[in-house]
């Protein structure tokens, strides 16, 4: 492999469409999949192909059960899963960025959340290897609630919000980031703070009731309340303090649903 760079391709003759189209991408003229009108693809990079496919969020508080409603739909054929890349937050080059932030928000927010919105779209713009993409959250829920409650609660400081907001801005306006369904899994705060302490990850002994309370309005005013930012897609809300005999019959009732959600 010999490293070329874009712009010693450009000046060899190629431009920015055979550069892109080389790496799988396509830039996008027209509305390729329906949308809501304000969040178009046109003049955005889109994988080539991807527009046939179902892609799937999952959303929902900390430890409200997103990883084990993902496990149980891995089972499914024709249907792929992405985890959070939670051990990548945990070890960067030997570091935690993740621990920090909980140290210390006020100096280590931005440093975090700048990892979390690369690793997400790192995510998003992974080639599909299956017809149903099941993601858990999204690099808007990256924004919208953490970085977000880290702002509105005083521990970010404006300098470092503006840099992550011009970051994420310019991420969505050039970047297709497709999604058909995102499912919330509404669990009230003190499930969440149960189902954290017995889970027992080292980073999180820290978090008080308090902060799953402001993550959880942050949640609700986006997609229930659909009062605070932009929604890419329909929501589908599944009521998740059940115990997980319970949950599992809801996955089920939910299920065709959730497979054929690019027809909804
Ligand atoms: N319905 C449920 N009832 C009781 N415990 C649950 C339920 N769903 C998940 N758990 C447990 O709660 C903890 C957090 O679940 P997890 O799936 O890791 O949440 P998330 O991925 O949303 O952070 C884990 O220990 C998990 O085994
Ligand atoms: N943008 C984000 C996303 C996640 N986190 C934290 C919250 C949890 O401690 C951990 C993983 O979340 P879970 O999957 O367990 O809900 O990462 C964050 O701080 N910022």
């Amino acid at each position: 492999h010999c490293a070329v760079s874009p712009s010693s391709l450009m000046s060899a003759g190629w431009n920015r469409r055979t550069w892109l189209s080389a790496g799988g991408f396509t830039l996008i003229h027209s509305r390729a999949r329906s949308r809501a009108p304000s969040h178009e693809t046109a003049g955005k990079l889109m994988r080539s192909g991807e527009d046939k496919k179902a892609v799937v969020w999952i959303e929902g508080n900390i430890a409200s059960g997103k990883t084990t409603c993902l496990e149980y739909f891995s089972k499914t054929s024709n249907l792929e899963v992405l985890t959070e890349p939670v051990s990548k937050w945990r070890n960067v080059r030997g570091h935690n960025p993740l621990a920090l932030m909980y140290q210390d928000p006020e100096r280590w927010g931005i440093t975090l959340q700048t990892y979390v919105q690369l690793t997400m779209l790192d995510r998003h713009m992974s080639p599909m290897s299956a017809p149903v993409r099941m993601m858990e959250r999204s690099i808007f829920s990256a924004k919208y609630i953490f970085v977000e409650n880290l702002f509105r609660s005083g521990k970010m400081p404006e300098v470092d919000y503006a840099v992550l907001t011009e970051w994420f801005d310019w991420i969505t306006t050039n970047i297709s980031i497709p999604v058909d369904l995102i499912v919330y899994l509404q669990t009230s705060p003190q499930t969440c703070h149960e189902r954290l302490m017995q889970r027992c990850r080292e980073e999180e002994k820290v978090i008080p009731l308090e902060y799953l309370e402001s993550t959880h309005q942050l949640y609700e005013d986006w997609l229930i309340k659909r009062s605070s930012f932009f929604l890419p897609a329909p929501v589908l809300v599944i009521p998740a303090d059940q115990d997980l005999p319970n949950m599992l019959d809801r996955y089920e009732e939910n299920r065709d649903k959730i497979l054929t959600a690019n027809n909804l």
